[in-house]
């Protein structure tokens, strides 16, 4: 079975690219199905559109209301049956529609070592607060913020002569890189939550 799966994004999209590499190759085992974004502009959406997968743009000021917003995001994906659903650099909290949609099947990767750093700036904030070891995780999405369970960490040095930007990319480069790797791990040999603790490679 290929695993089905659809890309949240709001930016760049370089974990989305990450995620069509690995895509290519037929032992990932693994196609992305559905590209979406918060926000008009995104290049990443021109990049997947270029390769020939459905995207859509659902912003929240193009709805009457938050609540319609996130109907509207748990339909559209909806529509796509993605077996998993990756926020990938996605700037809003999704709401109770989307979590209803999809029980403990949505992920989401942040560049920072949670639960240290949550939120929309963690390079920065790691930096400011003088830790010597920076990282990325990624977790299990729920109705908190950044509060789901974790699936995967991993660790990047911090230099002192680091700027924001500079430590930014080192942790991004990491972070693109055990994405590919655990998304394609779920999708091939499945994953089970018991209470905080998640596990790869194992069935529910
Ligand atoms: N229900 C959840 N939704 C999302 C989570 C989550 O843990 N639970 N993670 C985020 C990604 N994220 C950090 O990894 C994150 C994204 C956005 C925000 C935030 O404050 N968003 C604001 C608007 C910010 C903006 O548009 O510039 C908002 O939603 O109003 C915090 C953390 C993905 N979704
Ligand atoms: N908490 C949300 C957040 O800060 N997400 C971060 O946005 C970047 C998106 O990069 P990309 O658009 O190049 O994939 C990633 O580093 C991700 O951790």
């Amino acid at each position: 079975m290929t695993g089905r799966l659809a890309v949240l994004i709001s930016g760049g999209g370089s974990n989305l690219r990450a995620l069509l590499d690995a895509c290519e190759d037929p032992e990932y085992g693994c196609e992305v199905v559905l590209v979406i974004a918060d926000r008009h502009g995104c290049a990443g959406i021109d990049h997947a559109a270029e390769a020939g997968i459905d995207t859509a743009v659902l912003a929240v000021t193009d709805f009457p209301s938050r609540e319609e917003w996130d109907q509207a995001l748990a339909s559209r994906l909806t529509e796509s049956s993605p077996d998993l659903v990756v926020s990938a650099g996605f700037l809003k909290i999704l709401g109770s529609a989307v979590l209803s949609a999809f029980p403990g099947l949505i992920v989401n990767t942040h560049n920072s070592l949670l639960p240290s750093f949550p939120g929309i700036h963690g390079p920065r904030d790691a930096l400011d607060y003088g830790v010597k070891i920076a990282g990325a995780t990624l977790f299990v999405v729920d109705e908190g913020m950044d509060t789901g369970q974790i699936l995967a960490q991993c660790a990047v040095e911090v230099l002192e002569d680091d700027t924001e930007e500079v430590l930014l990319e080192r942790i991004k480069a990491a972070e693109r890189a055990q994405l590919v790797r655990t998304v394609g791990s779920m999708m091939r040999d499945g994953w089970r939550v018991e209470g905080r603790r998640a596990f790869l490679n194992a069935r529910p």
